[in-house]
């Protein structure tokens, strides 16, 4: 859920505030920047006077002074520069980790939501590209905005000491020269802003091709994929084209003013030589020095040329950052040894954003603590909701859920979250060994403990056949194992973390019946110590249940126990029906 849209001031001052934590550095960098321009600007100038004196024929032994400051301003231009790149990129790269790390746990605060509701690119653009763009703020925008308009000011000051009318030809070119970009703002927001969706859009199907690369060889999907691949790139390209058009309108633009800018002041200076109220030298400083007092403001406004580009990044990471969580953490923490396993389900309705009906309707039900449950139901009949419930990832639009008398609302998601531990659909394997992977059930989890669930899992016998054993690396998405495989993992995880309320959603899908009969066994020795809930499809895992939950159409229909159900001509007979005649 964004929050409102931000301005480019809002934005500015969010960024700036980031650069709180690094005051000092912070004036360093701005000091050293106009320090370095301050001291281009003086040997420029010295050099000019000097060329002039020798014009004139008076550049004696008495000059002396102006070389040493000559080589003394070029030493302080050279240390000042440096210092000046070292200290914003010092600044730059601290801030960016700790937007990397402010954004990643504030898009987890907004998960799944978010996942349902953003494409997986443009996410990933917002992550990884948004958030570096913002480098280009702090190491080469923010320190250069104070130290030019410090510039500005002293070279106002400086013309103003020779004669007033320089300084007002200086207001007037600046004037102009920084109302171009303010002009074209609104056309390089706008442009910024497609740009990064656009890239956003280019990554998803790239990130589409990537994960479904099997389903596009298999289902000869091949030559669709490209063309729908090359038409995002296309416009992906049109709008860099188009931002790059508008980059080189507006530079050209800039040159142009700061070129008439620097002519116009040359030809006062010279009318005030001519009027005798301007001396050579001076005006041989001021000519010489002009061109390069514009170089700022020129690379300034080259900067604010990408302004573009870098709000709208910013105003992505924004949203994120600010985005509102569907599920508030504001529950209190309870040790889990105090929360007894049991679970209400009392009047429970809930509707996923966006979704013209409930995916549940007023369910109602008690688990009690040991008891092994499964919930059965045709496919969406609202079984994963439930369990989605009961893990807080959402929360209920209407009743309550407890567990062991406690409203989820009122306990914190940390505790929700170690006294539920899940086995999904989808199981993901990090890229790190079998025994890491297990071991992120409980970290403080000895090796022998891991082996021990591995074993209650059934993983154990594969994972030993692998070379390398429990040190195998599982792969990212856990490439190197198979469906079933991973399942196991997941499960031997899943014991690790001794939570007390156990889910196993579809989580012996992918097993051979002989697997399944012994993970079933592991799962009727876990539930003498635990509370199980599985959803299921098959009827061999139905019939390990202490008691079943029949859902219809976001409904439960039926609870109890299979042969209770079986018994009653009812909506779970007609399942286990239709189930035996497609065996
Ligand atoms: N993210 C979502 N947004 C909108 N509707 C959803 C979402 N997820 C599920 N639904 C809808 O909610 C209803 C219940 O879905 P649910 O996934 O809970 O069913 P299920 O019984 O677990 O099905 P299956 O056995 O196929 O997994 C369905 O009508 C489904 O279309």
């Amino acid at each position: 859920m964004p929050a409102k849209k931000m301005n480019r001031m809002e934005l500015l001052a969010e960024l700036a505030g980031t650069l709180k934590g690094y005051r000092l550095k912070t004036a360093g960098n701005i000091g050293s920047g106009i320090a370095s321009e301050a001291f281009t600007l003086l040997s420029a100038g010295i050099s000019a006077y000097m060329v002039a004196l020798a014009l004139q024929g008076t550049l004696d032994e008495s000059s002396n002074k102006l070389f040493i400051l000559l080589a003394f301003s070029i030493l302080g231009f050279a240390v000042f520069r440096y210092l000046e790149s070292l200290l914003s990129h010092d600044v730059a790269f601290h801030i960016l980790v700790d937007y990397r790390v402010k954004l990643y746990s504030a898009f987890e605060k907004i998960c799944p939501d978010i996942l349902l509701n953003s494409k997986s690119g443009q996410l990933s653009v917002t992550l990884m590209n948004d958030v570096e763009i913002l480098e280009w703020f702090f190491g080469h925008t923010v320190g250069s905005i104070v130290a030019t308009l410090a510039i500005v000011l002293g070279i106002l000051g400086f013309l103003a000491w020779l004669h007033p009318l320089l300084s007002l030809v200086m207001i007037i070119s600046m004037a102009v020269i920084f109302t171009i970009p303010f002009l074209l703002k609104g056309t390089a927001d706008k442009q910024g802003l497609l740009n990064r969706y656009k890239l956003g859009d280019a990554n998803s199907v790239t990130l589409e091709g990537l994960n479904g690369v099997k389903e596009i060889l298999a289902l000869n999907y091949k030559e669709r994929y490209k063309q729908k691949n090359d038409a995002f790139m296309e416009q992906l390209t049109d709008s860099q084209v188009d931002y790059t058009k508008r980059q080189g309108k507006e530079g050209g633009l800039l040159l142009t003013a700061a070129g008439v800018a620097a002519i116009a002041i040359n030809i006062t200076a010279i009318l005030l030589v001519l009027h005798g109220k301007l001396s050579l030298e001076w005006f041989a400083v001021v000519g010489t020095t002009i061109w390069l007092a514009f170089n700022p403001v020129l690379a300034l406004c080259d900067k604010a040329r990408s302004f573009g580009i870098i709000f709208a990044s910013a105003t992505r990471v924004s949203d994120i950052l600010h985005a509102q969580p569907l599920v508030k953490d504001t529950g209190r923490d309870i040790p889990v040894a105090a929360i007894k396993p049991y679970i209400d389900f009392d009047h429970v309705s809930f509707r996923y954003k966006n979704a013209g009906q409930n995916a549940v309707s007023d369910v109602s039900f008690q688990i009690r603590a040991g008891e092994l449950i499964a919930f059965v139901g045709e496919s969406g009949a609202g079984k994963t909701t439930c369990t989605n419930l009961l893990m807080r990832l959402w929360d209920v639009s209407e009743g309550s859920i407890r567990i062991g008398g406690h409203d989820l609302r009122a306990l914190s998601l940390h505790t929700v979250h170690s006294v539920i531990s899940a086995v999904l659909q989808d199981v993901y394997m990090f890229n790190v060994s079998i025994m890491e992977n297990i071991r992120l059930g409980n970290p403080a989890a000895a090796d022998g403990q891991v082996i021990e669930a591995a074993k209650q899992a059934q993983a154990h016998t594969f994972i030993c056949d692998f070379e390398d054993g429990y040190n195998t690396i599982a792969g990212e998405r856990g490439a190197q194992l198979s469906g079933g495989q991973r399942q196991r993992i997941a499960i031997a995880r899943a014991i690790l973390t001794n939570a007390p309320i156990l889910i196993f959603d579809e989580a012996v899908s992918n097993l051979d019946t002989k697997s399944e009969m012994e993970i079933q066994h592991t799962l009727r020795a876990l539930a003498q110590k635990r509370t199980i809930v599985m959803v299921a499809h098959r009827l061999s895992t139905i019939a390990i249940a202490d008691k079943l939950i029949v859902f219809e159409n976001g409904q439960v229909v039926q609870t109890g126990t299979h042969e209770e159900l079986i018994s009653k001509d009812g909506c779970y007979r007609k399942l286990v029906a239709s189930q035996l005649q497609k065996n």
